[in-house]
Formats: C-alpha cells, sequence, structure tokens
C-alpha cells in the first residue's frame, strides 16, 4: 500500500459517515471536513461521539459500509496503513494513556520514542541519536524531563499525561488529535500546554480538539463544532458558536459564555456559579 498523504487534500473528510459501538449508531450520517491549518475544537455533552469521531480518523473504528464514496478520508485517502497514518498525527487519547501504561517496562523516555513507530513498544534497533533528541526536547517542553527514566507505570496522572502530550509532538506530526489532553494537568502544566499548543499551531500543525473546557479554545483556532446525540449541532467560527444561547441549547442548563482578550470562560446562567474551575477529571 503506498502510504503517503497527499499534500493537498484536507485533513479529514467524512461524507455520510456512520458509527456503531455495540449495536447502536453513535454518528449518524455525519458529513465533516476539516481542512489542514484549519485548528478546530470539538465539543459536546457526555456520550455525544467526539471520542467515537477521533477513533474513527485513527482507524481504530470504521464506519458502515455503505454504497458509494468512502465515508472516511484522512489527508486524501481512505486506505491506509494504521501505523503509517498514526505516524503522521500525533494522537492524545485516553485509550492510548491506558494502552502505554500498560506495556511492560516503558519508561517515559520509550513511551515517548514509541510515537516515532506508532506503537506501543520501542523496536530495540529502530532508535537513532535524532530521535532520542528530539523525545528529550518534546520532555523538556512539556516540563517532563525529569520523567524520562521512570517507569511510566508509577507515574501521577498528570505526569502521564505529560508525557503523552511529549510523544505526540516529538515526531512533528502533521495534526495533533487531541481528546481531552489536559485531564490530570495542574494548572501550571494546563498553561505550558496551552502554550506549546499556541505555537504548534502557528508553526503549521493542525490542532484538532476534543474538549469540555471552553477556556482551552487558543485563539488560533478558528472552527468550533458543537455535536449533540452523533450530529452536528453548530459549526463555525467561535465567536458565532459560542453563544449562550448555543450552549444553553446544547447542554440543556442556562449557560453564560464570556469572552475576553481571546479567552473563552463558561459560567452558570447564576453569576456565583462558574464552570471554569470545576474540571472533572
Ligand atoms: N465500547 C463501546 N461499546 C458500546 N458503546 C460504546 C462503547 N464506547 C462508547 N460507547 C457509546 O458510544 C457513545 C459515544 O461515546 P464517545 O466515547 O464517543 O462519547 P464522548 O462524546 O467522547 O463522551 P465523553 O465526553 O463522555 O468522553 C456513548 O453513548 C457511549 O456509551
Amino acid at each position: 500500500m503506498n502510504d503517503t498523504a497527499d499534500p493537498g487534500a484536507p485533513l479529514i473528510e467524512l461524507e455520510r459517515a456512520t458509527v456503531c459501538r455495540g449495536a447502536v449508531p453513535v454518528l449518524h450520517e455525519l458529513d465533516l471536513r476539516i481542512d489542514r491549518r484549519r485548528h478546530t475544537a470539538i465539543l459536546g455533552p457526555n456520550g455525544c461521539g467526539k471520542s467515537t469521531l477521533v477513533k474513527l480518523v485513527t482507524r481504530e473504528l470504521y464506519p458502515v459500509a455503505r454504497e458509494g464514496a468512502a465515508p472516511v478520508r484522512v489527508l486524501g485517502r481512505s486506505r491506509w496503513d494504521v501505523f503509517a497514518l498514526r505516524s503522521l498525527l500525533g494522537v492524545v487519547a485516553p485509550d492510548l494513556q491506558r494502552d502505554l501504561l500498560r506495556a511492560p517496562g516503558l519508561t517515559g523516555e520509550d513511551a515517548v520514542l514509541s510515537g516515532f513507530f506508532a506503537a506501543q513498544r520501542v523496536p530495540a534497533d529502530g532508535v537513532d541519536a535524532a530521535m532520542r533528541e528530539r523525545a528529550a526536547a518534546a520532555l523538556a517542553q512539556c516540563d517532563a524531563a525529569h520523567l524520562a527514566a521512570r517507569p511510566i507505570a508509577e507515574l501521577s496522572t498528570g505526569e502521564t499525561r505529560r508525557v503523552l502530550i511529549a510523544r505526540a509532538i516529538a515526531h512533528r506530526p502533521q495534526a495533533l488529535l487531541l481528546d481531552e489532553p489536559t485531564t490530570g494537568l495542574d494548572v501550571a502544566a494546563q498553561a505550558h500546554f496551552l502554550a506549546t499548543l499556541r505555537r504548534l499551531a502557528r508553526a503549521g500543525t493542525t490542532l484538532v480538539l476534543v474538549t469540555h473546557h471552553v477556556e482551552e479554545i487558543v485563539p488560533e483556532i478558528d472552527r468550533v463544532i458543537l455535536l449533540r446525540g452523533g450530529r452536528v449541532f453548530a459549526d463555525g467560527a467561535p465567536a458565532q458558536v459560542l453563544t449562550s444561547a448555543r450552549l444553553s441549547a446544547l447542554y440543556g442548563l442556562p449557560l453564560r459564555v464570556e469572552h475576553d482578550g481571546g479567552g473563552w470562560r463558561l459560567a452558570g446562567a447564576d453569576p456565583n456559579v462558574s464552570f471554569s474551575t470545576a474540571r472533572e477529571h
């Protein structure tokens, strides 16, 4: 199989893509196109299909087969060797974290190096000095250099998450697919991570960020997609989509969205209720 990406193609194209989990459809005939360098955030209530969408792109899940054009194309192609595809994408997702934690004897450095091979392990003779250098730089960028020699099975949630983010960025992917990437990070690590995201976005790495936290919608993100019940509920520029009315309708609860100096915040209609600090982990 040819494993190169079409350089002019969109990052993601979904055409009437339906995905079932068990016997139940959780994405319903979804039409969606995300172009490269169109930094996109995806928000929606629990269970609306956000992680399913990420897994569809990384080929952990497949769409229901149907007649006509392929329902899913990534970087212009509907067929990929999954390892080749995943080496073009930097992924931070809970399942990946779980898989890495199960890999026997993996250190922080190994976990980052495994990203070069889109695997959960490092081939004995596959690592060169340049990879080690880039892994060290990525760990340092995530304030995790001190975790390089530690077994990742022994790290705290936030420490593991830092290593996972380093893994996602070390091989300089074309796009980052981030499924709730700041889970478990303390405030300093979150701020640091968001600054890293902004820098990568400005340098040309396409961001696709699944999040529950509007404050993670950094100014470089120029498109927001709201999902509800496996369908697109709203799609457009952040200022158009992130309105109090829309988010209240999405979550079925009165919410107030605030926007100042490029940052977003979500508050309850009751001004004493703030959601920006009530982060569920
Ligand atoms: N392995 C599975 N088997 C059956 N149903 C599943 C499975 N995994 C997920 N689902 C269901 O698919 C739906 C979509 O799940 P998904 O994980 O994509 O939601 P999500 O939007 O990422 O939610 P959250 O915000 O809670 O992470 C949910 O109803 C969920 O219960």
